[in-house]
C-alpha cells in the first residue's frame, strides 16, 4: 500500500549549499511520524517543502497519490495538509469558540463552507475538536488568558477545523509543563484515529511516547527510519543524535 505522504529523493539548495540531499521518506495513513535530528539536520525546511512553502530543486512529493510537488502553497493545504506552526498566532481578544470559528471560516471558499455547515452543522463539529483538544471547559474564555499549552492545544484546533488529511507539527510541546506535555500526548493518541500526523520534535522521551514511526534525518539526507526500538537501537543513529541529545 503506497504511503499517504510519500517523499522521493528530494534536494533543496540554497545559493550553493544543498541542505536536503536526495531525502526519501513514507508515511502511512493513520500513522504518527516523528521527525528528528540534530540542529540544522533539515526538517524545517523538509516541512516547507511539503506545504510548499519552498519549492525543492529536484525530486517528487506525492501526497495522497496525486504529485504535489509542483503546487502553489494554498492548493496544498485545500488538497488536506494542515501545519501547526511552534508560535501560535491565536486571536487573543476573541474567545477559544470564536478562534475556530475564524480558522473555520478560512479553509476552502465561502460558498463549500456553508454547504458543510448546513451538512454537517458548525457547532458540532466545533465540539468535536474541541474535545479532541481538551477545551470544552475554555470555549467562552478569551484566548489572551489560555496557559502557553492551551494556547498550544487551541492552534491545533484551528488547523483541524480545516479537516486536514496530513497535520504537520513543528516542536508541539516546547515551553510545556510536565502536566501539559502528558495532556498532549493523550491528544496526539486520540488525534491519530482521525487524521494522520508528522511531528517535527527533540524531545527523545515525548517521541517514545507518541511515535508509531521515527524518521531521523541528519545533513538533509536519511540516516534512519523505524519503530523507536529500531532507532534507539541503531548505532549511526546513536552517533550523530542520540549520544548527543544524552550528553545535553
Ligand atoms: N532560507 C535559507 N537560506 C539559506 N539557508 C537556509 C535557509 N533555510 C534553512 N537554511 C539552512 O538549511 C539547514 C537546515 O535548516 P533547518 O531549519 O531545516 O534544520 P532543522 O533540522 O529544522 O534544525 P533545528 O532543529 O535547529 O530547527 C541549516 O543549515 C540552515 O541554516
Amino acid at each position: 500500500m503506497p504511503g499517504l505522504l510519500e517523499i522521493h529523493n528530494l534536494s533543496k539548495s540554497f545559493d550553493a549549499t544543498k541542505v536536503i540531499n536526495d531525502f526519501s521518506m513514507e508515511v502511512t495513513e493513520g500513522t504518527l511520524c516523528c521527525l528528528v535530528g540534530p540542529n540544522g539536520a533539515g526538517k524545517t525546511t523538509t516541512m516547507d517543502l511539503i506545504t510548499g512553502r519552498i519549492k525543492p530543486t529536484s525530486g517528487k512529493i506525492v501526497f495522497a497519490n496525486e504529485d504535489i510537488t509542483a503546487k502553489h502553497e494554498h492548493i496544498i493545504a485545500r488538497a488536506g495538509i494542515g501545519r501547526k506552526f511552534q508560535v501560535p498566532a491565536v486571536l487573543r481578544d476573541m474567545t477559544v469558540r470564536q478562534n475556530l470559528e475564524v480558522a473555520y471560516s478560512r479553509q476552502t471558499n465561502p460558498f463549500w463552507n456553508l454547504f458543510k455547515f448546513r451538512v454537517t452543522g458548525l457547532k458540532q463539529k466545533l465540539d468535536e475538536i474541541a474535545t479532541l483538544a481538551g477545551l470544552t471547559d475554555r470555549l467562552n474564555d478569551r484566548a489572551g488568558i489560555l496557559s502557553h499549552g492551551e494556547t498550544q492545544w487551541l492552534e491545533i484546533g484551528m488547523v483541524l477545523m480545516q479537516e486536514p488529511r496530513l497535520l504537520l507539527m513543528d516542536e508541539p510541546i516546547a515551553g510545556m509543563t510536565e502536566g501539559e506535555i502528558e495532556k498532549t500526548a493523550r491528544i496526539f493518541k486520540d488525534l491519530r484515529k482521525t487524521a494522520t500526523l508528522v511531528v517535527v520534535e527533540h524531545d527523545m522521551g515525548f517521541v517514545r511516547e507518541i511515535a508509531d514511526e521515527v524518521v531521523v534525518m541528519h545533513m538533509g539526507s536519511l540516516l534512519a527510519q523505524g519503530t523507536i526500538q529500531q532507532i534507539e537501537a541503531n548505532p549511526r543513529v546513536r552517533d550523530v543524535y542520540l549520544g548527543e541529545q544524552e550528553a545535553a
